[in-house]
C-alpha cells in the first residue's frame, strides 16, 4: 500500500520510520511519503492560508497549494498506470472513523491524506477532487484537534496494521476490540499473583473450551458495561 500525506508539518510523520510501521516500510509492505504543502506555495513567504470570505475568526487554507500538491500525486499515479487513489481528509465534520472503515481502507492500493490546519481547507479543494477520485472526510472523534496530522497518524496506524504481512501473527488481529463489534477480553501474563491479585483460575486450567467461553463472556460483559451502544437492543 502506498500512502501519501500532504501537510505543513512533514516532520511530524518521521515517527512512522520506527516501530511496526517502520518495519513494514522496510519490508516494502507500506510506502509512506510525507509532502510539505509549503513546497507548493510560491510567494516569498510560502503562504498557505488567508482570511475567510464572509468574515469570522481564524484563517482558511488556500486552494492553490493543495491543487498543485494533489495534482502532482494524482498525475504520478495516473502516469504509472496505478489505480486512482482515495483522498482522506481528516475533519471534525467528517464521518466517524471506525475499525470497519480501517478494514475497508486497508484493502486499497493507494491513500492520500490531506492534513489541514488553521480553520480547515477551502471547500473547493474537496469539491474539485471529488470529480477526480474518491474522497472521504473522516473524524477521529467528537473533539476538536488543531489540525489533521494527529488524526491522520491514528488512521494510518489503524489501517497500516491491517495490511497483510504488516502484523507478524494475523491471529492477533482477531478478537480485538471493535474487530467484530465487541471489546476485547482482559489479558494476563506472569506472575500468577501480583500485589495480591491473582490470574483467573480458568486461564490456568488448560481447558481451551472453558478459556474460550470465559473470554467470550468477558467480552460481552465488558462491552455491555463500557460500550452498550455497540450492542444490539436484545444484547444490551
Ligand atoms: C471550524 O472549526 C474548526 C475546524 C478545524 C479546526 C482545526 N483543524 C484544522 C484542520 C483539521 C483537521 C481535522 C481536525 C479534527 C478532526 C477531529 N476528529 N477533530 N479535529 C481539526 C482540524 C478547528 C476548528
Amino acid at each position: 500500500m502506498r500512502i501519501d500525506i500532504v501537510t505543513i508539518f512533514p516532520e511530524f510523520f518521521r515517527v512512522l520510520d520506527v516501530s511496526l510501521l517502520g518495519r513494514a516500510r522496510t519490508a516494502g509492505l507500506l510506502d509512506v511519503r510525507a509532502h510539505d504543502l509549503r513546497d507548493h506555495a510560491h510567494d516569498r513567504h510560502r503562504t498557505v492560508d488567508d482570511t475567510p470570505y464572509g468574515g469570522g475568526a481564524g484563517m482558511v487554507m488556500k486552494p492553490e497549494p493543495w491543487g498543485e500538491a494533489l495534482d502532482g500525486i494524482l498525475d504520478e499515479a495516473e502516469g504509472a498506470g496505478e489505480t486512482v487513489p482515495t483522498l482522506i481528509v481528516p475533519s471534525p465534520a467528517g464521518e466517524p472513523f471506525t475499525q470497519a472503515i480501517a478494514a475497508e481502507l486497508a484493502q486499497l492500493d493507494h491513500l492520500v491524506f490531506a492534513c489541514g490546519r488553521y480553520e480547515g481547507i477551502d471547500q473547493r479543494v474537496v469539491d474539485h477532487y471529488e470529480e477526480r477520485m474518491p474522497v472521504r472526510l473522516l473524524s477521529l472523534g467528537d473533539y476538536v484537534l488543531n489540525g489533521g496530522e494527529v488524526a491522520a497518524m491514528a488512521m494510518i496506524e489503524a489501517v497500516g496494521r491491517l495490511v497483510p504481512g504488516v502484523v507478524g501473527n494475523p491471529e492477533s488481529l482477531v478478537e480485538e476490540s471493535h474487530e467484530d463489534g465487541l471489546l476485547e477480553y482482559p489479558s494476563y501474563t506472569k506472575p500468577q499473583v501480583w500485589r495480591g491479585l491473582e490470574v483467573p483460575d480458568v486461564l490456568r486450567s488448560g481447558n481451551h473450551g472453558a478459556v474460550a467461553a470465559w473470554r467470550h463472556e468477558q467480552r460481552i460483559e465488558r462491552t455491555r458495561r463500557v460500550r452498550p451502544d455497540l450492542l444490539g437492543d436484545d444484547d444490551a
